[in-house]
């Protein structure tokens, strides 16, 4: 029998998310946020965070990262969660990425929420805990959706836990994101001030979610970040166009800041359908995926 107290070895799925809805208002918090309504779902796309002992902090990517391991958000949330609780940040943390950047589908967040449950988990600390979500937010707005499961809205700076659904396990997402460098999410909120858009109605959006209503979703998925990433990224107008046309498609959006889009499917073939064609035609990255019934979760200890 395994014994109880802090765990050696923790494997956690970081799953992607894609906004079902976005809506970012001109208003801005004292870190200059913008403070925006965010409706969430993570997907059967994920990387793979493990975490174990060592003698210092040491973050490893796979493939490797092209940026100092001191920037990786699984670094800065271990060193803060450590700082936090008063322990010294002595682990070795490895990450498989599969969720492209630069993408709006929340990777780096992602990796963040994992690190920081897999750290949990192994220096016996409450991942309820209030402390744990302050450190998340800290390190990015989307990291506390993560910590809180599959299908959420939130709302403040999109770090604000408002209400979580049943989650649309199963439901069919096809992933499109073009060539190029994709957008930062802060190059696309400072292209959003230039320009503020409306914000779309975000109440049918709850409402279709309260009901477990997948067709009445696709009809009202909506993202006022879209003309700001498009203005930078234009291709991502192309992929919208173009994911628009194929069979099966019941909605395409933006995903966050893009410049990764998504469309809401009939079926998993059609999904599959659309990945084919899209790298086949276009060149383009593109990935068929289904929404998952949970956020970050522990699958191997
Ligand atoms: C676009 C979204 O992905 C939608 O889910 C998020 O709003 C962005 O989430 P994220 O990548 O975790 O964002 P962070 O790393 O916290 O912030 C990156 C930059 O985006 C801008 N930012 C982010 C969130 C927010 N509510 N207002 C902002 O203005 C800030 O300039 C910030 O410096
Ligand atoms: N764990 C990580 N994985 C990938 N990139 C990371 C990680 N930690 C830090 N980064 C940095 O973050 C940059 C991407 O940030 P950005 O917020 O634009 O990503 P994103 O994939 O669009 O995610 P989001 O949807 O949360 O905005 C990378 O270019 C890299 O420099």
């Amino acid at each position: 029998m395994r014994a109880s107290g802090p765990k050696r070895r923790v494997v956690v799925s970081a799953p992607a998310k894609v906004n079902l809805y976005l809506g970012i208002h001109t208003e801005r918090d004292e870190r200059g946020y913008h403070r925006v309504d965010s409706v969430m779902a993570a997907l059967s796309l994920a990387d793979t965070v493990t975490v174990e002992p060592a003698g210092t902090l040491e973050v490893v990517t796979v493939p490797a990262a092209d940026f100092p391991m001191e920037q990786n958000t699984a670094y800065r949330a271990a060193v803060a969660l450590a700082q936090a609780f008063g322990l010294e940040p002595r682990a070795r943390i490895a990450i498989e990425k599969r969720i492209p950047l630069r993408a709006g589908l929340g990777g780096p967040s992602a990796d963040a929420a994992a690190a920081i449950m897999g750290l949990c988990a192994l220096w016996g600390l409450d991942v309820h805990d209030e402390r744990v979500e302050a450190v998340a937010r800290a390190i990015g707005a989307d990291v506390p959706f993560f910590l809180h499961g599959a299908l959420a809205y939130l709302d403040g700076a999109g770090d604000c836990l408002r209400e979580r659904f049943e989650p649309l396990a199963g439901l069919p997402v096809v992933l499109v994101r073009p060539q190029g460098e994709g957008v930062s999410a802060g190059a696309a909120y400072a292209r959003f001030d230039e320009d503020p858009q409306p914000l779309p109605p975000l109440e049918p959006v709850l409402e279709a979610l309260r009901a477990h209503d997948a067709a009445a979703l696709a009809a009202r998925v909506a993202n006022n970040l879209a003309p700001a990433s498009c203005a930078l990224a234009p291709e991502i107008d192309e992929v919208l166009a173009w994911l628009r046309g194929r069979p099966g498609v019941r909605a395409a959006l933006m995903s966050g800041s893009g410049s990764c889009s998504f469309a809401l499917c009939a079926s998993l073939d059609d999904a599959r359908a659309i990945v084919q064609a899209a790298q086949a035609e276009r060149g383009w990255w593109a990935y068929a995926a289904t929404m998952e019934k949970s956020g970050a979760r522990v699958i191997e200890r």
